[in-house]
């Protein structure tokens, strides 16, 4: 009789047990092209959460104005920012992909996802779930939530997964906006300009937002005034984007020994005549000259990667606008691109979520 032929278990693919960390930016066109702009632009808008009125008012808002008229000026824009390597948002994206796969070691699977356009969150997820993980963490790249940001990369996920048949356990980056190594991420960059040029004031940047977002993410109804109350971050404000802006600013001011009534947070890029959040950063530049502020060092913390956003309008857009009202030196620090501290920050970000 023949000996029975015993079956060795299945091998089990090399990837099980690992964890999948999808790092997730907002996106960037495939390039300057107007086709292109267009269609990041369509993407990025149509998305409910970022312009938050209903379907049909969207749809011909974005297709029937922004779109069209827009898209040839911001491609003349990103034409500008456009280098050898293209689009750094997604130049710096990639570089960190590696980097961070590469300090968090064998037992991670990092993937790049962009939540508009390319690479897209649905393809870094599909590689997860081909690989069989059942652990990820998403990690969006923005330091201070906001439902039209770290909240849509969530609703993206989440709309994703739900078609799955095995659901694996997911943890979600909410915010970092007071971690001590992003805060000393960005001021490692300041110091560096602050020891080659003598400052009289800082300037804190930030994205804007529609002020009719922050009140309607503000859970007890009554906290945001778009004042005082973002003078701390505490549990009833932790989302308020503004009051976490407000928190960054602190950190850094404290981290960096700015003294009191030397530094100024403002808000950038308002799209539409809705009110944003204020001060709005254009019309604080000449009031800062006229109170004498004449050579500015400007941080942009609201974004981790040089984008258009930064290098064209901190660096360039508002350089022009200062020095027209009379200011002698501007300087913009860098975003943390791929420098290691930030690699470190979301190493801590991925083992702590
Ligand atoms: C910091 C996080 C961001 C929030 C919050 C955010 C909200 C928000 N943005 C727009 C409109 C535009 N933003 C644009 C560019 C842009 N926005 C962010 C980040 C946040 N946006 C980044 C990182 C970038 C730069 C991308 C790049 O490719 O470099 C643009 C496109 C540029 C342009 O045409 O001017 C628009 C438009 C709204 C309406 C909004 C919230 C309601
Ligand atoms: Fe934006
Ligand atoms: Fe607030």
């Amino acid at each position: 009789m023949e000996a029975p032929v015993l079956h060795p278990p299945a091998a089990k693919p090399k990837s099980i047990g690992k964890t999948g960390v999808l790092i997730v930016n907002l996106g960037t066109p495939d390039s300057p092209s107007v086709p292109d702009v267009r269609k990041y632009l369509r993407e990025f808008l149509m998305d409910g959460r970022v312009i938050d009125v209903p379907f049909v008012s969207r749809f011909l808002l974005v297709n029937g104005i922004i779109a069209p008229f827009r898209a040839p000026k911001s491609a003349k824009v990103y034409k500008q920012l456009w280098t050898e390597t293209g689009s750094p948002l997604k130049y710096y994206g990639e570089v960190v992909e590696r980097e961070l796969q590469r300090s968090l070691g064998d037992d991670y699977v990092v993937k790049l996802a962009m939540r508009y356009q390319s690479p897209s969150i649905q393809a870094g997820l599909d590689a997860f779930q081909r690989l069989g993980l059942t652990e990820l963490v998403v990690v969006p790249f923005f330091p201070q939530y906001a439902s039209a940001s770290t909240g849509s990369v969530y609703e993206k996920v989440m709309d994703i997964v739900k078609a799955w048949q095995v659901i694996p356990e997911i943890r979600f980056v909410n915010r970092f906006a007071d971690h001590p190594k992003f805060i000393e991420g960005f001021a490692q960059l300041g110091r560096k300009y602050m020891a080659q040029h003598d400052y009289d004031h800082f300037l804190f940047s930030y994205h804007g937002l529609p002020e009719s977002q922050i009140r309607k993410g503000d859970i007890t109804k009554s906290v945001c005034q778009f004042g005082e109350c973002c003078g701390s971050l505490h549990a009833l404000n932790q989302h308020c984007y503004r009051a976490q802006c407000f928190e960054t600013t602190r950190r850094l001011v404290r981290a960096l020994g700015i003294p009191e009534g030397k530094y100024t947070t403002s808000f950038q890029s308002r799209l539409g005549s809705d009110p944003w959040i204020k001060p709005y950063t254009d019309e604080v530049i000449p009031e800062l000259v006229a109170k004498g502020a004449k050579r500015v060092l400007a941080f942009s913390p609201a974004f981790v990667a040089d984008c258009l956003e930064t290098t064209i309008e901190v660096g360039e857009e508002y350089k022009e606008l200062f020095e027209k009202a009379g200011g002698q030196h501007w300087q913009l620090v860098e975003s943390l691109n791929d420098s290691p501290i930030w690699i470190e920050t979301l190493v801590d970000l991925v083992k702590t979520a």
